[in-house]
């Protein structure tokens, strides 16, 4: 994290890696359907088995170094007013904050972070006009489950959200009981979602009935069903 940044030269010389960058229709989330711009970030520190970003991670992925003035210089030229930072990781970007500090000061621009849940969110939550921020909860078919930060709750918001990618009806238990345990509905809006080909999104809704799932959205990565689910850039 950098403090006590000094001069504008200082700041130019922070450079974030982005892997692409693109307009398109946001296909998850709270803003599902409207133009967004996707800043995707290279490198994260968890593997999921279900990935579909892998090739955003490893470090032979290229990228373009860019400064926050030029991200903002960017998505100023698109006439977009959606912002989506995703990856990879965005939060393990170093100095992420700053970029973050920069974009909470543009007027009618709304960002939104994906955030894979083990990366801890209190110094986000410290800006003003802090981006709306889509935490996963990584269940136990991603194998990454472990390393979820659960103190990340205490700081949830109503333009917040959980959002539990599901692989299983083993997934989909496990989703409920940390729905209940953390009383996720009351505190931001929560998504299920399903791992594109691995569990049909009737199963989901089905498990929905069952259990009397209500304050909960069914999430379908829309993109994956316009496009070519593996087509980059959409
Ligand atoms: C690629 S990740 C990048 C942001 C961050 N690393 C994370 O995991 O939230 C963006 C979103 O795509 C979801 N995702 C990744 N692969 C998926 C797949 N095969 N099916 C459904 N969602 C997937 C992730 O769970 C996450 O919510
Ligand atoms: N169209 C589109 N919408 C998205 N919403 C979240 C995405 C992501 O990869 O984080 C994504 C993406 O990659 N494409
Ligand atoms: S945390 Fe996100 S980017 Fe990282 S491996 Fe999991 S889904 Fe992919
Ligand atoms: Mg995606």
């Amino acid at each position: 994290m950098i403090n006590n940044i000094s001069s504008d030269v200082e700041v130019e010389k922070i450079k974030y890696k982005v892997v692409e960058k693109f307009v398109s229709i946001n296909g998850e989330g709270q803003k599902a359907g409207q133009l967004a711009i996707f800043i995707r970030f290279q490198g994260c520190n968890l593997n999921c088995v279900y990935c579909d970003t892998k090739w955003a991670n490893t470090n032979e992925t290229k990228y373009e170094l860019m400064s926050a003035s030029q991200i903002v210089d960017y998505i100023k030229s698109t006439k977009v007013k959606n912002v989506t930072l995703t990856g990879g990781e965005p939060l393990r970007q170093e100095n992420i904050i700053y970029l973050l500090k920069q974009l909470s000061l543009l007027e009618n621009i709304n960002v939104e972070i994906e955030t894979n849940g083990s990366v801890n969110i209190a110094e986000v939550k410290k800006i003003n006009n802090s981006p709306s921020i889509t935490l996963d909860y990584k269940l136990p078919e991603s194998t990454m489950e472990k390393y979820m930060d659960l103190t990340n709750y205490e700081y949830l918001e109503k333009k917040d959200t959980v959002k539990f990618v599901c692989s299983s009806i083993g997934d989909l238990n496990k989703a409920k009981e940390i729905i209940d345990k953390y009383n996720l509905t009351s505190k931001c809006k929560v998504y299920l979602s399903s791992v594109f080909e691995k569990i049909t999104p009737a199963e989901i809704v089905e498990f929905m009935k069952e259990n009397n799932m209500n304050d909960i959205n069914l999430q379908l990565q829309m993109h994956k069903y316009i496009w070519d689910p593996n087509l980059k850039g959409v």
